[in-house]
């Protein structure tokens, strides 16, 4: 008997230390009984103490893997992560369009924690030009936030305008995702869907295991649009996903280690 999947692909880089990146988004899809396939934009040599190098895929084999997914597997959905430069962004975005990919998520990944280049400079307009308008969702950070719209975002007044703007540049909805306010007891994620605003709420937890997280909730995204979820269903999931990998943690690793993949399916479960 031949079961029909839901499948989802993921355009990132590999993470070798297995909690961001390609890693962390094909750990996350089958935890959602989704398909996972990938292609590799990077390797990274990286591990929780930070990114000891950087490998780009030659942009012929990055061409190669979006074809052979494009001939013969349709994705569900699609997210990106790692791009790492403005040829890989235009080949990811003639993909989309050439095999007609539906429910991108677009996480627009800059830098790693520990300042490592993984967007360069001059392709931050290929992703405002080329990839925010083929994107169903966008999940910024509040630095990335500040980079694609070329202003800094403090106050909830700021965040506000700066998903209004994002949506501008074509995104049909923005996630300003709110990791990174520590001051807050909440990590609150704010969504824009161009007629309203609302929040993913989330208790912030003290822990410096947060290695992958904003990977692991877009993975997450895109899976449950691939079985068909609303985008809002998919983000509300997302944000249990995420706030069960981060609370009930994992040690691996001695800096900044990577969250728990399987938590939200063993609480699921346990909660039957
Ligand atoms: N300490 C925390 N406690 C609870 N939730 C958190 C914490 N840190 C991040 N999150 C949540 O995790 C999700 C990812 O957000 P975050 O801002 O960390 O993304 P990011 O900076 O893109 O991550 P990455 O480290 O992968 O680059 C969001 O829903 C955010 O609110
Ligand atoms: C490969 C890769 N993608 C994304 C991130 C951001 O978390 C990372 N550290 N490494």
């Amino acid at each position: 008997m031949r079961l029909k999947v839901n499948k989802a692909l993921t355009i990132a880089g590999s993470d070798s230390g297995g909690g961001a990146g390609i890693q962390s988004d094909l750990k996350t899809f089958q935890e959602l009984s989704v398909y996972g396939m990938s292609v590799i934009t990077a390797v990274t040599a990286q591990n929780t103490l930070g990114v000891h190098g950087v490998y780009p895929v030659p942009l012929e084999g990055i061409e190669a893997q979006l074809d052979a997914i494009g001939h013969d597997l349709q994705p569900g959905a699609v997210k990106t992560g790692m791009l790492f430069s403005k040829e890989i962004i235009e080949a990811a975005a003639t993909a989309v369009q050439e095999f007609g990919w539906i429910n991108v998520v677009v996480d627009p990944v800059m830098v790693a924690k520990d300042g490592t280049v993984l967007l360069e400079n001059n392709a931050i307009q290929a992703m405002k030009e080329h990839l925010l308008p083929l994107a169903k969702i966008v999940t910024p950070n509040r630095m990335e936030a500040e980079v694609l719209i070329g202003n800094t975002v403090t106050s909830p007044e700021d965040r506000r305008q700066a998903a209004v703007m994002l949506w501008e540049m074509g995104a049909e909805i923005v996630v300003m995702k709110g990791g990174h306010d520590e001051n807050d007891d909440m990590s609150n994620d704010l969504v824009y869907n161009g007629s309203e605003f609302y929040e993913l709420k989330g208790r912030r937890v003290a822990t410096k295991n947060t290695h992958g997280t904003g990977c692991t909730f877009s993975a997450c995204v895109t899976a449950e649009l691939a079985i068909g979820k609303t985008p809002k269903e998919a983000l509300l999931t997302a944000k249990q996903f995420i706030q069960a990998a981060i609370e009930y943690g994992i040690e691996a690793g001695s800096g900044h280690g990577p969250t728990n993949h399987w938590a939200y399916r063993r609480l699921s479960h346990e909660s039957r």
